[in-house]
């Protein structure tokens, strides 16, 4: 397997208590992978750890054949391993069109004095005005960032992180809060902007994870449950004992099956 990221016995303790212990884990070149697992299960300290937000306690973390277990975030971020910005990091005051520029300012390497350099930033209309479009963002670009409503705020943190052309994106639940409608709009946007790359998403919803990845890792107090396509995934008796009661889709699928 062409395995873009890879971990070997990632851990990390909080005050002795393990929250992710010993997982290995490969993510397909290509693919779009998801992790799950019941509340508490340690996807978001786990995802923490592969981008660098986090640093292990032991275990290493290899992208695209490199060591990076001891890289800062920026690092790995010029190394094209991305995670989609948290919305507090959307200039509220900017509009959409300005926030993906300053993005795009960022990616050259371009300091943050925004303010004094206009013209500068000009240069980089035609390229935010085509991540817009990729985001389904053009009828809003000129409305300020704050002013969005929720999911388009989302797919407006991902045009941002489409600006840092990454090969692989960690998105941390994107469709956490959303009605019915944004949840299908991030869904085929997370389609669309994961051809030529890889995406690695943790994703409460299973609806979600069942239409879009490739390859799912279920995690249980730290560790790795199984792994495996979706169809498999959901019919692995230990994960339904470790979802009983907290998730009936999950159990409805295999049931079905
Ligand atoms: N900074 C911390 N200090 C102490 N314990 C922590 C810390 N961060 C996480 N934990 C604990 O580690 C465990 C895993 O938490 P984590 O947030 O990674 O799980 P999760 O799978 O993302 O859960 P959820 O689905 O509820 O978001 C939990 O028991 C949590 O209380």
């Amino acid at each position: 397997m062409d395995a873009i990221l890879e971990t070997q016995g990632l851990s990390k303790q909080f005050l002795g208590f393990t929250a992710v212990g010993d997982v290995s884990l490969s993510v397909r070149r290509g693919s779009i992978h998801g992790l799950i697992g019941p509340n508490g299960a340690g996807k978001t300290t786990c995802f923490n750890l592969l981008t660098k937000f986090l640093p292990p306690t032991s275990g290493t973390i290899r992208f695209n054949g490199r060591d990076i277990t001891r890289m800062k975030p920026a690092e790995v971020a010029r190394l094209g391993l991305v995670r989609s910005f948290q919305i507090s990091a959307v200039f509220p005051h900017l509009t959409v069109l300005e926030n993906v520029r300053v993005a795009l300012q960022r990616q050259r390497g371009g300091s943050f004095d925004f303010w004094r350099s206009d013209s500068v930033l000009r240069r980089f209309d035609a390229r935010a005005r085509d991540l817009l479009e990729d985001v389904g963002l053009t009828a809003f670009a000129q409305r300020a960032a704050g002013e969005l409503p929720y999911g388009r705020k989302r797919a407006l943190e991902i045009a941002t992180t489409l600006a840092l052309e990454p090969t692989m994106m960690l998105l941390d639940e994107p469709t956490a809060g959303m009605t019915a409608e944004d949840v299908d709009r991030i869904v085929t946007l997370v389609k669309r902007v994961a051809e030529g790359r890889t995406v690695l998403m943790v994703e409460h919803n299973l609806k979600v994870v069942e239409g879009l990845c490739d390859t799912i890792t279920v995690l249980t107090r730290g560790r790795i449950l199984a792994e495996g396509p979706y169809a498999e995934v959901s019919r692995n008796p230990e994960v339904i004992a470790a979802y009983l009661g907290t998730d009936p889709s999950i159990t409805g699928a295999a049931a079905h099956g």
